[in-house]
């Protein structure tokens, strides 16, 4: 049952908040060099960070993974998230994939795109962002550079067409979605895709997963 929680207009339902992974031999190709032997754990481990702390949103009712990898697949799965097939034919294309599987699984819930590269995302602070986009048809999250987008959603009844990919903040403005950035949700906005991100997230505080694999790239070789 998706979990419900109360609201100057009554109880909601919560947010279906749909994930793409990467298939790793693919991922993280800007922390390659940073990561060596490790890039493919450092993905996962990433994505289990991001998976883990929206599930621990409490206004998502539930996670879904979109991804052609068994290996972060069963990773996410074991975290909780409903993982389906990757249609490869992009990531738009993925999240919107992963947008029908959310229509089927909870017809009258709003729809989220989560990047899956938020280590540092704190539930609290994706819950200010989905309170916020509740509010509007469609809404969106740029990174902190304010040149992608972290998170975009719609509300029921909308249709989900996520513009991600490079320049996406100008992509998803000028398809009219209300941008939100609002002060206090760093952790929502900083994804890690160099060296120079990660130190940030590293700063900010990431999860368990993360600082596992970051321990271990630290470790001298033997
Ligand atoms: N399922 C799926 N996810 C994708 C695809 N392309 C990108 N992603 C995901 O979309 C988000 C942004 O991806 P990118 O920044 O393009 O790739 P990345 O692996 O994070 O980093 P780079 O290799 O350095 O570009 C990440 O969560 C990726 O896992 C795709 O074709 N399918
Ligand atoms: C896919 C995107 O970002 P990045 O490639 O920076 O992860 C985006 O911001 O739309």
């Amino acid at each position: 049952m998706p979990r419900t929680h109360s609201g100057e207009i009554g109880p909601l339902p919560g947010w279906t908040i749909v994930v793409p992974v990467k298939t790793l031999i693919a991922a993280k190709t800007r922390l390659a060099a940073a990561a060596g032997p490790h890039r493919g754990a450092l993905a996962v481990a990433i994505a289990s960070d991001t998976v883990a702390a929206a599930l621990a949103c409490p206004r998502v009712a539930r996670v879904v993974v979109v991804t052609g990898d068994p290996v972060p697949a069963r990773a996410l799965a074991a975290l909780g998230a409903h993982v389906v097939p990757d249609p490869q034919a992009g990531l738009n294309a993925a999240l919107r994939s992963g947008g029908e599987e959310a229509l089927r699984l909870a017809p009258g819930a709003p729809v989220g795109a989560l990047q899956a590269d938020l280590p540092a995302l704190r539930p609290a602070e994706l819950d200010v962002a989905l309170a916020a986009a509740a509010d509007f048809d469609q809404a969106f999250v740029p990174d902190a550079a304010e040149v992608g987008t972290t998170f975009y959603g719609v509300r029921p009844g909308v249709a989900f067409r996520p513009r991600f990919g490079g320049e996406s903040r100008a992509r998803h403005l000028a398809a009219g979605a209300k941008e939100l950035a609002p002060d206090g949700i760093p952790t929502v906005r900083l994804d890690v895709d160099t060296p120079a991100d990660l130190a940030q997230a590293l700063a900010l505080g990431v999860g368990p997963h993360t600082r596992a694999v970051v321990n271990t790239m630290k470790e001298p070789s033997p």
